[in-house]
């Protein structure tokens, strides 16, 4: 069999390089999705007239050797020209069809997306307009078919004109939109249904099967839908309406429980109708562009890696911010709060990729061992580290903003916070006593998520005269905007021109807008895809979930217990104060807010 790297109709790639192979996933034509494709390895299946099998391909220096084979006896894979694969003759045992990896022969396979809680805010918002954008840019498989599923009572052509009020075209690429919006939307359909009936979900079974139309079946379930409900609708959809000859894999939506506790009996319960590998618990910040970029910067780059350590690093700030209250999500909002909602998830999530050693390599597993291996070294947080904070109601401008507990679906009473700080501490030898900083606030005066580092200051700096006494504002500091307008830049002392010796700080500033003008997807995108494509690296595994909970639950329950009053602010302020006196204890100055941002 030799197969080709070469253009594919749906997901069109330029002509197959091997060095560049190694830098990026890379499929083959026969698999979904070579333009986006970033690892070394691809999988093929066996197929039913006993061609070969490639289970894993991993691809250097130009040759190509199976790691996992039908046999142990299997030769290298040869790469015979630039994207030609020859692959020498295996004999497969007969019954190793491995149904987890993609068909060589993509006519005889589908994929059956199902949103269930369809009618939903996250559904409308993020999953339907992600599931397009994949369509637009040709990376859905060549037969595939989206679901809407919720109790609502609606029509195919209703959840039709519901999500396509959604839809919007890539800014630079608006050619032919209107039409691959029909087209897509001729491919969604909708069954209702409750979450917790077998039959209804066996009603969806026979739906999907009539457009599976005797294929592979591989079938993805979003579970969009309230936390309360989710244990039901993985019963059903495993028990009735799991495939039968394909895939079956299921997307959990955060929140994973509200303690520690919780989220274990969540997980067991999970795992009473679900493998591990079936389970794809979704962190959208792992989907954004900057914080996939944080390997590729530290690993691929000489000049910061040897940096990234309590030797040079004197702090780090992960910081969340939004300019709008809880509108809308009160009622979700009150039971979890900014500590569960963001810090425990998305921040820490980024602060593991961030410390995290090198993983032996960029398969899933080595890189979620190495962020287990951060989270569990980390201190759980203590009271004395958290600052909480509430917002308040507050006119500007003629303008009345509400308080947090103005949402009729909030509490008057509600001591829960909508901001809070925290300092948490990696006990390694790498992070040893760097104050690692969290930031996370709504109804603040601006929106943005960044990673700010701080480094230390330069010994015996022969210009300290010429850059004033303030240490903290003459130290290099590298800032990582995941949003909005994504950069990464890096704050340096500079010679002002001109025949005095004056210093400033500027920046080498990385802005995306300027440096690529190709639209960035949206982390929904990225993750949808490769939840099909079986990708696990960025969802999250249930011992990191563990160790995340570990963390956090202890200071999460004397909060609760002790009642603690938060601190109020604002609507459209900077937050409480007490986040400068926790910072200044580490000797710490917010780095967003200084006047360049
Ligand atoms: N919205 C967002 O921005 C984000 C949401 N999430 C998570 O995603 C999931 C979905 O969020 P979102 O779309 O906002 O949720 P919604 O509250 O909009 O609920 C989704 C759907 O679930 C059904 N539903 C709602 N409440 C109940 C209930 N008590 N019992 C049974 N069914 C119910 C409704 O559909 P019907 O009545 O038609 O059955 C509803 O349309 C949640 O787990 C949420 O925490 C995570 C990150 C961001
Ligand atoms: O998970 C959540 O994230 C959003 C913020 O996501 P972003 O991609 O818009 O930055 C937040 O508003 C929400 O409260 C939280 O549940």
């Amino acid at each position: 069999m030799a197969a080709t790297f070469s253009q594919s109709t749906h997901c069109p790639t330029s002509s197959a390089n091997i060095n560049r192979i190694d830098q990026q996933r890379f499929c083959l034509s026969s698999l979904v999705n070579p333009k986006r494709c970033r690892t070394r390895k691809v999988s093929l299946k066996q197929t039913s007239n006993g061609s070969s099998i490639i289970k894993a391909v991993h691809l250097q220096d130009g040759a190509a050797t199976m790691k996992s084979t039908p046999d142990e006896n299997d030769g290298p894979v040869n790469i015979l020209k630039d994207g030609i694969l020859s692959v020498p003759p295996v004999t497969p045992p007969e019954d190793s069809i491995d149904i987890a990896n993609f068909d060589v022969n993509k006519d005889k396979s589908t994929v059956s997306i199902t949103v269930v809680g369809a009618s939903g805010d996250l559904a409308k918002k993020k999953i339907f307009p992600a599931l397009f954008a994949l369509y637009y840019e040709g990376c859905l498989p060549e037969h595939f078919t989206i679901f809407g599923y919720a109790r609502s009572k609606m029509s195919d052509a209703e959840l039709r004109t519901m999500v396509s009020k959604t839809l919007t075209c890539r800014i630079d690429q608006r050619e032919n939109c209107g039409e691959k919006m029909d087209q897509f939307l001729e491919r969604c359909f909708y069954h209702p249904g409750q979450y917790d009936s077998e039959e209804n979900f066996l009603e969806l079974d026979k739906k999907l099967k009539e457009h599976e139309d005797g294929r592979v079946a591989n079938r993805l379930f979003y579970l969009s839908i309230p936390p309360n409900i989710f244990i039901d609708a993985v019963k059903c959809a495993s028990s009735s309406a799991s495939s039968a000859n394909g895939w079956t894999r299921v997307i959990v939506e955060k929140p994973f429980g509200r303690d520690s506790a919780s989220s274990a009996a969540l997980t067991s319960s999970l795992k009473q109708y679900l493998d591990e590998d079936q389970i794809f618990r979704i962190d959208h910040y792992l989907g954004k562009e900057l914080v996939e970029n944080l390997s590729v910067l530290r690993f691929s780059n000489l000049i910061f890696e040897p940096l990234w350590s309590r030797q040079y690093i004197r702090n780090v700030q992960f910081i969340f911010a939004e300019d709008f209250g809880t509108e809308g999500r009160g009622g979700y909002f009150d039971n979890y709060g900014i500590i569960r909602d963001i810090m425990q998830n998305h921040l820490l999530q980024i602060l593991a990729l961030f410390a995290m050693e090198t993983p032996v390599s960029l398969d899933a597993e080595d890189i979620r061992n190495e962020k287990v291996k951060v989270l569990r070294s980390m201190r759980p947080l203590k009271l004395d580290d958290v600052v909480i904070g509430q917002y308040k109601s507050h006119t500007r401008g003629g303008v009345k903003y509400p308080a947090y507990t103005d949402d009729k679906t909030v509490p008057k009473d509600s001591l829960t916070p909508t901001f809070a700080a925290a300092a948490l501490f990696i006990d390694n030898a790498r992070w040893d006593g760097v104050p690692f900083l969290m930031k996370a606030g709504k109804a603040l005066n601006s929106r943005g998520a960044e990673i700010r580092v701080q480094f230390r200051h330069v010994p015996g700096n022969l210009y300290n005269k010429k850059i004033g006494t303030e240490l903290d504002l003459t130290t290099n500091e590298l800032v990582i905007r995941v949003q909005p307008d994504e950069a990464i830049y890096l704050k340096i002392n500079n010679k002002v021109p001109g025949l005095g010796m004056r210093l400033d700080q500027s920046n080498l500033n990385l802005l995306y807008a300027s440096r690529y003008d190709k639209e960035i997807p949206d982390a929904y995108e990225r993750l949808l895809l490769d939840a099909i494509e079986g990708e696990r690296r960025l969802f999250i595994r249930s011992d990191e979930l563990d160790a995340a909970w570990s963390l956090f639950t202890p200071v999460l329950k004397e909060l609760d217990e002790k009642k603690i009053v938060p601190e109020y602010y604002p609507y459209g302020s900077r937050g409480p104060v007490g986040s400068h006196y926790l910072a200044a204890r580490y000797k710490v100055r917010w780095g967003d807010n200084g006047s360049e941002q």
